[in-house]
């Protein structure tokens, strides 16, 4: 089975075909996502919120995600897999940002990493693509930035923001970014900033004209009930499933039905 390359992510886009991404923090979800035939696996700093619990990706250390896409790589067929570069593991510095985003590579297996930013990122993911770490950009809602913001809210509103958008998109691309991340932003703006740049947007939150979209996982199967920004579409209603799974054991254990003759020895 061929490998999905950087370079198909740029191919992708020049021939007009559609880039998936899903995030996956451990091994069984990225087989499914890779065998369900994704392009890209992000393992997203999200894990913070999904997984581990936090309630916001600021917590989330290099040993975590080292920790989790070491898991996703021996699952993976396929798909890219983009490590997603934890709050300030890149912030202080390019040679920081060199050293840690160098050690995912190193010890995981990963294949490109994503950093939130846009213009004043520019200079690291210059300094990333030098060392030979392939980088995704992510503008727009950066979700290591919401202490500043004060939330989760639409990106690129004003006449002012979305200057800096186009600014940001196009610094993003030019430090040498294989594909860029849009987040919560208008459909239009989205669809400005994809036809002004030769690399593959990747949308979430950001419509239908962007080169590709990217979801978590958990929010695309109903895993994570209570996260339901306007942008998550449920495929399915696992968490509920699941829990009625759970209530149905409980009650035959009560019951004395399970296990039954068929699963006993
Ligand atoms: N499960 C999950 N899915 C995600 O897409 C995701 C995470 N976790 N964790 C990391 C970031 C955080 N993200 C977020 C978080 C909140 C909203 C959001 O729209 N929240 C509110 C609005 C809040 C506001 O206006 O301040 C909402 O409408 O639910 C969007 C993206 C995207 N990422
Ligand atoms: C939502 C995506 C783009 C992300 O950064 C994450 O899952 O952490
Ligand atoms: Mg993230």
């Amino acid at each position: 089975m061929e490998r999905i390359t950087t370079a198909k992510f740029l191919e992708k886009k020049r021939k007009g075909e559609k880039i998936t991404v899903l995030t996956a923090y451990d091994f069984l979800t990225a087989r499914i996502v890779d065998e369900a035939g994704v392009d890209g696996i992000l393992v997203g700093d999200s894990l913070g919120m999904v997984v581990l619990g936090y309630s916001s990706t600021i917590p989330v250390t290099m040993e975590e995600m080292i920790h989790h896409t070491k898991a996703v790589v021996r699952g993976r067929r396929r798909a890219l897999v983009i490590f997603d570069m934890p709050f300030l593991s890149y912030q202080t510095g390019t040679r920081d940002a060199v050293l840690n985003a160098g050690r995912a590579l190193k010890e995981t297996g990963c294949d490109a990493v994503k950093i939130e930013g846009g213009v004043e990122i520019a200079e690291t993911i210059r300094a990333l693509v030098n060392a030979g770490i392939p980088v995704v950009g992510h503008i727009g809602l950066q979700p290591q930035s919401v202490n500043v913001y004060g939330g989760y809210k639409l990106r690129g509103k004003t006449e002012e923001e979305r200057k800096k958008l186009l600014e940001d998109a196009r610094a993003v691309e030019e430090a040498g970014a294989f594909a860029v991340v849009l987040e919560k932003v208008p459909s239009e703006l989205a669809r400005e900033i994809t036809e002004s740049l030769s690399i593959p947007t990747i949308g979430i939150g950001a419509g239908r004209y962007c080169n590709g979209q990217v979801l978590v996982f958990h929010d695309l199967v109903g895993l994570f009930e209570e996260f339901k920004p306007k942008f998550v579409k449920r495929y399915a209603e696992l968490g509920r499933e699941a829990k009625s799974a759970v209530r149905k054991f409980i009650e035959e254990v009560k019951e004395g039905k399970f296990p039954d003759e068929e699963h006993s020895y």
